[in-house]
């Protein structure tokens, strides 16, 4: 029985946009969905009962940091990242592949897995299929990614031909590591780089070993927008319709409703959370930094009408005050804002979805966002 069941609602007839339900151990969510992301076991200046508050379903947390700090048996000997991090909804974690490649310093990868040093103490360190699947499975996230290679952009055909046969070799590896257990999923995750042949073959080898949902790796990656769009038109129809889509990495509004209108159901990205403390706040017509000197006497909330608890409380100028303070409680603010923002822009999705009024939805945001 696998312990992660899609359950799809409604489709829109008129886009590959749809609705659905995410049965996991830790609960059932409602899709499209965003995930707030958790690098080292929390969702940066966040408290989970905050996170609740705003509407997180899902989380996001690392392989890759973990597993370098604290270590998965410190997590493992809390009872697994939920009682660590006191989440009780679900968690997804990353199998640590991606941040090698972005992180890591002086890698070797061969088939066996990926040599590196770590970002921390320049240690050397090593992380395969069997150590990845190990990993996650100590975290105990409710879903686990399968170990990949990121393909980078650009790469020739021939580099992203052979990476992706090893990415799904490593696939099939991490299939063998799962022991027969029922308390977590794993996604396999397509590659293939910027090529369709790639892509069809990634995703039919994917299907093929039946894992419990597929996420599409090996984008926003740098590539251009309409490029990743394409991609993404191509290989999410390659997918069974009763499995869950992730799109990797991706957390822009206009990035999210492209990857929703070609039937993405998850996405994640460090951006709402990283540039809040930046003192950027994302708004419907854009993103705003709020420690620019035209908001210093602007009493109103980062964005008119927006029911989150920064803005309902504080003013664009105490929150410019908090910045040029170097106020810890700026950050707080930014980020519960921003991470407010996508979920909330992820329901006002899905509800034009099941009211079947998704391209009008889709047609008002690009007319606001041009502006
Ligand atoms: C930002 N763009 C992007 N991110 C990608 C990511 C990372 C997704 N976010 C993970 C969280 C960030 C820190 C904690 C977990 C990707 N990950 C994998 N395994 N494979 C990709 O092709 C892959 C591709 C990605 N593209
Ligand atoms: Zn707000």
């Amino acid at each position: 029985m696998p312990s992660i069941i899609y359950e799809l609602q409604k489709t829109c007839p008129h886009t590959g946009a749809r609705a659905g339900l995410l049965h996991t151990p830790h609960g059932t969510f409602q899709t499209p969905m965003f995930m707030p992301v958790g690098t080292q076991a929390t969702v940066k200046t966040m408290t989970p009962e905050e996170l609740k508050a705003m509407g997180s379903q899902v989380i996001l947390s690392n392989t890759y940091h973990l597993f370098l700090r604290p270590g998965p048996e410190l997590v493992e000997e809390a009872g697994g990242l939920h009682k660590f991090m006191n989440w009780d909804q679900a968690i997804l974690t990353d199998s640590g592949g991606f941040q090698v490649f972005s992180l890591g310093d002086m890698r070797k990868i061969t088939e066996d897995g990926v040599t590196f040093r770590s970002h921390i103490d320049g240690s050397k360190q090593f992380l395969s299929p069997e150590v990845a699947t190990k990993v996650q499975e100590q975290l105990g996230s409710d879903i686990a990614m399968a170990f990949d290679e990121c393909i980078p952009y650009p790469a020739d055909h021939d580099y992203a031909k052979r990476s992706t046969a090893r990415t799904t070799r490593w696939a099939h590896r991490c299939q063998e590591a799962r022991k027969a257990h029922d308390r977590q999923g794993m996604f396999g995750i397509v590659q293939g780089g910027m090529y369709k042949d790639l892509r069809k073959q990634s995703a039919e080898e994917l299907v093929a070993m039946d894992f419990e949902g597929y996420s599409i790796g090996g984008l926003s990656v740098g590539e251009p927008h309409d490029l990743m769009n394409e991609i993404l038109e191509y290989t999410t129809p390659l997918l069974p319709t009763n499995k869950a889509r992730y799109l990797m990495g991706v957390g822009t509004a206009d990035c999210l409703v492209e990857g929703v209108t070609r039937g993405v159901d998850m996405f994640d990205c460090v951006y709402p959370t990283r540039v809040a403390r930046n003192g950027m706040a994302m708004t419907w017509n854009g993103r705003l930094n709020i420690r620019n000197a035209q908001f210093a006497h602007d009493w109103g909330p980062l964005e008119e009408g927006c029911q989150c608890y920064t803005c309902k409380n504080y003013s664009r100028a105490y929150i410019r005050h908090l910045y040029k303070a170097e106020e810890i409680l700026a950050l707080r603010l930014v980020t519960y804002h921003n991470l407010y923002f996508l979920l909330e822009f992820m329901r006002q999705m899905r509800q034009a979805i099941l009211e079947d009024r998704f391209p009008q939805f889709r047609m008002q945001f690009w007319d606001s966002f041009k502006k």
